[in-house]
Formats: C-alpha cells, sequence, structure tokens
C-alpha cells in the first residue's frame, strides 16, 4: 500500500492551482508514484523505468475495489470502466492523450491485460465473495466491448482513443418477443445485439491475407524529415506498412535497404514515397489510378489486389490465430465502410480462432501415456492443453505487442512509436472472459486528428 505522498486526488488539493498540481504531481513521481486522479481522470506519467505495478496480483487487488480506495492506478479507473460496463450495460468512453513517448501504449496494453485477466482467478482459490460475483453476472447473458483505440505517430503531439461498448444480449428474448406485441428495452437491446453479431459474422466472412513482414523494422525519422518533402507525400500513396488501406503482401526488397537514404525521395513513378518500395503493389495501383483520373475517366478506387489467401491455414507461429483480414464486400459497402472507418480495411480477427479453440477444448483428453513425457514434452504438452479461455486470454493480450512489431517507428522522442491508431473491439462473455478482438487501423492524419491536440498531459477520462 501506497503511504500517503502528496494527494490522491488534485480536486481535493488546496488552494487549487497549476503551480499546486504540478508540484502535487511532482511530489509522487520522485517517489515513482505516477499515477493522481482528477477526480475519474487519471494523470499518468512516464517513469522511464520499470515499475512493478503491473502484476496480477495488482488486477485482483484494483478489481475488487472500488476506485478510490486504493492508491490511484490505471487499473483503478479500468476497473470503473470495466464494472460500470457489467452493472449499467453503459457504453463507456475512455480517452488516452499525450505527446509521443508519453506513455500511452504502455498505458493501453495495461488495460487490456486489465480487461482479459480480471476474471482470471485460475490461481486462486474461490472465494465466496468471487462465486456470488460471477452468478450474479451470469444473469446478463451477453456482453460485448468494443475498445477503441486512437493513436497517432506524430512527434508533436498523438493521441489514442478508446471507446467500450456494451451490449446485453437476452437468451430468452425470443420468447419475450412473441409475448409481447410492441418492442421494448429487451427486445431493442437484443436486436442491437443481433445487429453486432451480423457485423461480426460479416467480418469472419471477410478473406484471411498473411501479414507481410518485408517491412518489419523501420528506423526512419519522421521528424527528420523536411517539411517539404512532408507536404510532397502522396498520403495515399503508401506501400504496406504506411497506408490505411490495406493491400497485397510486397514481397519484393525494399529500394531503401540497398544504401539508398531510409526515406527515398520521392520519384514520378517509383513506388511508394515513404519507404521507397519500387515494386510496391499499392503504390503501382495508386500511381494507376492517378493517371486515370488525370484522364477524366471514371475509374474509381479499383479493387485493391489481394495476396495470398489461404484460409486453410489459419495458425502459424506463437501468435498463430492472429490472422490479418482483407475485406471482400461489394465496392459500394466497402466504400462506405471507408469512410465510416477513416479509409481503414486492415483486420485482425480472433474469432475463427476462438471457435476452433473451443472445438479443440471440446474434445477429449489424449489416452494417457505409460511413458512419462520428458519435461521440455510436458510443458509442450502443458501448453497445448490450455483452457480455450486462457489461450484467447493470451492471444488478446499480445495482439497488440504482434501489431507492434510490424508496424511502429523510431522517432526522436519514442523509438518504438506507434504508426497508425488502432480501433480495438474486445468482445466479453457473460462470465467477463475475453471472446476474441477485433482490431482495425486508422491513420493518424484522418478526421480524429483533432483529438492529437487535446492536452499535453495524459487524462483518461470516463463518459458514462
Ligand atoms: N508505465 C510505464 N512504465 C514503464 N515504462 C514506460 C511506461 N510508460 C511509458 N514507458 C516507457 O516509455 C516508452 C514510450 O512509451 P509509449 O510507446 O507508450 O509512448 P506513446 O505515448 O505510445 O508514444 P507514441 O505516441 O509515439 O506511440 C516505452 O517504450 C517505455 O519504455
Amino acid at each position: 500500500m501506497e503511504q500517503e505522498i502528496g494527494t490522491w486526488d488534485s480536486v481535493l488539493l488546496e488552494n487549487l492551482s497549476e503551480d499546486s498540481f504540478i508540484n502535487n504531481i511532482h511530489q509522487r513521481y520522485k517517489r515513482d508514484h505516477i499515477y493522481t486522479y482528477i477526480g475519474t481522470s487519471v494523470v499518468a506519467l512516464n517513469p522511464y523505468h520499470h515499475i512493478s505495478e503491473h502484476s496480477l496480483d495488482n488486477v485482483r487487488n484494483y478489481g475488487d475495489k472500488g476506485i478510490f480506495q486504493l492508491p490511484p492506478h490505471i487499473y483503478g479507473l479500468t476497473n470503473l470502466a470495466y464494472q460500470s460496463l457489467k452493472d449499467q450495460s453503459e457504453d463507456q468512453c475512455v480517452l488516452l492523450t499525450g505527446e509521443s513517448g508519453a506513455g500511452k501504449t504502455e498505458t493501453f496494453k495495461m488495460i487490456v491485460n486489465f480487461l482479459t485477466h480480471i476474471q482470471d482467478r485460475s490461481h486462486c482459490p474461490p472465494t465466496p465473495n468471487v462465486l456470488r460475483k460471477q452468478s450474479s453476472t451470469s444473469s446478463a447473458s451477453g456482453l460485448v466491448m468494443h475498445a477503441h483505440r486512437r493513436a497517432s505517430s506524430s512527434c508533436s503531439g498523438t493521441a489514442n482513443f478508446i471507446i467500450c461498448k456494451n451490449r446485453a444480449e437476452n437468451p430468452s428474448g425470443s420468447v419475450s418477443r412473441r409475448q409481447s406485441p410492441s418492442p421494448g428495452p429487451s427486445q431493442r437491446s437484443r436486436t442491437r445485439a443481433e445487429s453486432i453479431e451480423r457485423q461480426s459474422r460479416r467480418h469472419m466472412r471477410e478473406k484471411i491475407v498473411d501479414f507481410d513482414f518485408s517491412h518489419h523494422k523501420s528506423s526512419e525519422n519522421i521528424s527528420g524529415l523536411p517539411e517539404s518533402h512532408a507536404h510532397h507525400m502522396h498520403p495515399t500513396k503508401s506501400c504496406f506498412k504506411h497506408q490505411q488501406t490495406q493491400v497485397s503482401a510486397c514481397t519484393a526488397m525494399p529500394a531503401a535497404a540497398k544504401g539508398s537514404p531510409k526515406y527515398a525521395v520521392p520519384t514520378v513513378y517509383g513506388g511508394c514515397r515513404q519507404c521507397g518500395h519500387s515494386k510496391c503493389v499499392r503504390a503501382q495501383s495508386l500511381e494507376k489510378e492517378e493517371r486515370d483520373d488525370l484522364r477524366g475517366s471514371n475509374c474509381r478506387l479499383s479493387t485493391i489486389a489481394t495476396a495470398t489467401t489461404n484460409p486453410a491455414h489459419p495458425h502459424r507461429g506463437s501468435c498463430s490465430n492472429l490472422m490479418r483480414q482483407h475485406s471482400t464486400e461489394s465496392q459500394p459497402e466497402r466504400e462506405r465502410d471507408r469512410s465510416s472507418l477513416m479509409g481503414s480495411t486492415q483486420r485482425i480477427s480472433l474469432y475463427d480462432a476462438h471457435k476452433l479453440s473451443k472445438v479443440l477444448g471440446d474434445l477429449p483428453p489424449p489416452p494417457p501415456s505409460s511413458v512419462s513425457p520428458t519435461p521440455s514434452a510436458s510443458s509442450s504438452l502443458h501448453r497445448r492443453h490450455k483452457s480455450p479461455t486462457q489461450r484467447m486470454r493470451e492471444c488478446v493480450t499480445c495482439a497488440d505487442v504482434f501489431l507492434e512489431a510490424m508496424g511502429n517507428a523510431c522517432t526522436l522522442k519514442n523509438n518504438n512509436s506507434s504508426r497508425y491508431g488502432k480501433l480495438f473491439d474486445i468482445e466479453i462473455d457473460f462470465k467477463g472472459d475475453p471472446m476474441g478482438v477485433h482490431i482495425t487501423h486508422y491513420p493518424y492524419n484522418g478526421p480524429y486528428h483533432w483529438r492529437a491536440k487535446f492536452s499535453h498531459l495524459l487524462p483518461i477520462t470516463i463518459r458514462s
């Protein structure tokens, strides 16, 4: 338990002024207390070193208590959102904002970690309190939570945006609909849940496109770009990593990697203007469209070339069931989606994987072998026989880390700067366990760029 250093909640400061506010945060920061509340907002400072506050025990502690019962922490705020989601069945919104390197991504990971492990009681004995909690939640049969994250990779300031939505599905909804002729609140919520389900089914029909690792590492310094070049860049004429509308996997080696400057100066038809990919398929197709547009043709954004689609190959590596998906919707539908989702068609879904896990989980365990397995074999056996929920927790937790590995950039302020924003839809079942995550990418210069100018602190607010 933290000693009382400064004031936990800035609202309680005597003589509240900018000076006293900063002084209070500073006092706390010097003792490694990086979080301070302002009511139900959290100011988080980057400690620039490891703080051992992110353990599962901490998740449980904060999950069991009210927000103001324990020292300020991002878990306290997340628990407030989680509990509101469950108890009030109301959409929640969390905004993370701050300049590049402020710690939004780290904070976001902690939020995801909390949400995926809050119900993980596998290591502690079930207490009556826990049982009561679970039985009370089981009355709400379905809980869908969408966590929307917005991040930008600009050095001057960025913002992460999280919206938590909760949709409760009533299993007896069909019965009640037959009984009541007029649509009641339960029927409305059921209709909403059905529409969500339809939407997720539609996403599940999407083609699976393998990840492209040809751009795995990037080291370009965004702030080092001359202003003129930055403006000169076509906002959409980019390759895989720099492009919000995801296309086929580029298999060509980047031209920039062969000794040329990291940011290739754009040429007339020189492929991607950000990475210098001479054979970037997307860049080439955009070049063609640009030329067609110039000719006054009616050529619209054409069907994007699809990469290797291998639905029968859903598992790969440690994050095997993390799949990039490419929309196969009809053109008008895609255009509509594109405008509503700020041009993004990058989607990663774990729903199929979860279904598969369920099927595998339902299979009977293998017959016991007479030969005792070696330690390594037993550990791999243990891994293989994790419960589907446990595997899903791991997948959801590492989803963002996995994306970072291929999408982030090295900038002056942050050597692991998020290149674009992501929309996280985390679906949670009635017990509070994660069922899957749906991730969509956003360009940082989209309509929500104004959010970057919110603040230079890192407030995280909950709207209810
Ligand atoms: N709570 C924390 N505990 C420990 N280290 C942290 C914490 N927050 C941030 N850091 C450190 O600061 C670095 C930058 O943080 P992070 O990548 O989260 O910034 P960001 O706000 O997401 O930046 P950008 O907008 O450029 O993506 C991290 O790599 C990590 O080393």
